[in-house]
């Protein structure tokens, strides 16, 4: 084949491959173009685009879809598993003097969202003479969509940063996924367009997690993974709830805990207060921070706060004129969005009342609780539209549990409809004392893998927050709930192995 920077390539005519020859052929274009672009040279550029790539190509790589010889990873030739990284992450095509400092600056640095170009965006941050590899927008052939979709695979293929490659510390890693710093907007793929640039997560695992846990958690325990979330730079970590103990034993020492974290800079930490009485004993113990929990269930309410739905309305009003007195902000809570442990199906209309009762009486943001985790994004949606009808979006937060494992596509949905707080605990804890079976939330650490894989930023260190869930996994004597975190962990000490 003779090579792309003869003009006459234009008039190439190829023979129809045999299907064997067509995945080489895929290969060598494929990395000639990567190869190309990191050498101040545009195989695709506007000029020379061939029709090798407009109309051969296209043609061989539809035809691949159904022949048994997809384009696969593990047929890659003669790759260890860094150049594949390398190769498929958004920061292979870069200028060459870049390839030295590559460990670092293909994570840290600014990457382009796309595998192997940068988009018009870029530009007015960098500037164009910077990065004369750069290719001239244009209109895309079918072909380089296609070749572009099959290095953003490969960027999806997510891992960890260079420093963890280079560490043989596992403190001093780094976790990320392929993201663009400058946010999703960058993106080319219009379904993740819509979702925001910043999301705050809201952890939940000292109160929501441990409420749940058989055996008592002590206090300088708890104290611990408090602390630990907040250097992991998680903006909210709800401490503990002024609950009745006979209710809720686990959390019997919440002054105790308020007393260890009180100091702690960096983080709000509110805590749950189910009555007055609870308010009172909150704020004496230092609370800033305050939130009240409701239930689109009847049934629900009656088993966990031992009131109908409308007299829990009446003592919230009470907390929340009390706390507007001490200007203490107030979270409202709505359990069971979608569904109740008794019930059923709860009707999204049914949801809305209660979310537009709490916003209402003053709370500043309102959590909705798919409390026993069996919501799918077709039940969210429309839960979401008719909340979102009534309270606007910024308002609002989704607080998802796990039990089906439908958290993190339900979370997805929720911020492509404009949601940007989500609640999640670390290492997946937790369940809800009156709601059996209900498994814990979605872990953080996975909300923030895919929120980093997304472009999304968090200001949490993932490595950070691996370390505080392994804490009190340790501490509770099994594994770490997060799938991420464990795949991390693997890799960690897989690499390490090899150093
Ligand atoms: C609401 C109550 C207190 C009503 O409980 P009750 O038994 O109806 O209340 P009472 O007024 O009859 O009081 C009973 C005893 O509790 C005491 N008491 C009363 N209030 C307090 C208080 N604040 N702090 C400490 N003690 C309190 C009170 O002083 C009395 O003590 P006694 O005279 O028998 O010695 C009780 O049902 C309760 O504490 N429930 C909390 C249950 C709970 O924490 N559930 C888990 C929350 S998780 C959730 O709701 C879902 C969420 C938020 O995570 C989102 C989601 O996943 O969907």
């Amino acid at each position: 084949m003779k090579g792309p920077s003869q003009p006459e390539i234009e008039e190439i005519k190829l023979p129809r491959p045999s299907p064997k020859n067509r995945t080489l052929i895929l290969y060598f274009i494929f990395f000639t173009s990567i190869e190309s672009c990191g050498r101040n040279q545009s195989l695709f550029s506007p000029k020379k685009t061939p029709k090798i790539i407009a109309e051969n190509a296209v043609e061989w790589v539809t035809t691949m879809s159904s022949l048994e010889e997809p384009l696969a990873f593990d047929k890659l030739p003669s790759m260890n598993t860094i150049d594949r990284i390398q190769r498929f992450s958004s920061g292979a095509c870069r200028p060459r003097d870049d390839v030295g400092g590559m460990g670092h600056r293909w994570i840290q640095g600014r990457d382009c969202s796309t595998s192997n170009c940068c988009n018009d965006d870029d530009d007015k941050s960098f500037g164009k003479e910077s990065f004369p590899w750069k290719r001239h927008t244009r209109k895309v052939s079918e072909g380089e969509i296609l070749l572009r979709s099959i290095s953003f695979s490969g960027r999806n293929s997510s891992t960890v940063s260079g420093s963890l490659w280079e560490s043989k510390s596992f403190q001093e890693h780094k976790f990320h996924t392929f993201s663009n710093e400058n946010g999703i907007s960058h993106s080319s793929n219009k379904l993740v367009r819509g979702v925001p640039k910043f999301v705050k997560i809201v952890e939940v695992g000292p109160r929501d997690g441990l409420q749940n846990e058989k055996n008592i958690v002590p206090t300088s325990v708890k104290v611990e993974l408090i602390q630990r979330l907040v250097s992991a730079g998680l903006p909210v970590v709800e401490a503990t709830s002024f609950v009745s103990p006979k209710w809720v034993p686990q959390l019997a020492d919440a002054k105790d805990v308020m007393d260890g974290v009180n100091a702690l800079d960096g983080a709000r930490l509110p805590v749950l207060t189910p009555n007055l009485k609870g308010f009172e004993a909150a704020v004496s113990a230092g609370a800033k921070e305050v939130a009240i929990f409701a239930s689109a269930s009847e049934s629900f309410s009656l088993s966990n706060i031992n009131c109908t739905i409308e007299e829990s309305l009446l003592r919230y009003r009470a907390v929340v004129t009390a706390a507007k007195e001490h200007s203490i902000p107030v979270r409202g809570y709505v359990s069971c969005v979608v569904g109740c442990p008794v019930e059923g199906a709860v009707p999204p209309s049914k949801v809305a009342h209660v979310v537009k009762e709490l916003y209402d009486m003053g709370c500043f943001e309102i959590s909705l609780g798919d409390t026993i985790g069996i919501g799918t994004p077709g039940t969210v949606v429309p839960m979401l539209e008719a909340v979102m009808a009534v309270v606007p979006a910024e308002k609002l937060a989704v607080h998802f549990h796990d039990t089906y494992g439908q958290a993190l596509a339900n979370i997805l949905v929720s911020l492509q409809m404009g949601i940007n707080i989500v609640d999640s605990s670390v290492a997946g804890l937790g369940g809800c004392p009156y709601a059996k079976g209900a498994s814990g939330n979605v872990a953080t650490e996975d909300v923030v893998y895919m929120l980093n894989g997304l472009g999304v930023q968090t200001n949490v260190d993932l490595g950070k927050l691996i370390a505080a869930g392994d804490f009190i996994s340790k501490h509770l004597g099994r594994p770490n709930g997060s799938k991420a975190a464990v795949a991390l962990n693997r890799r960690v000490t897989a690499d390490a192995s090899k150093i």
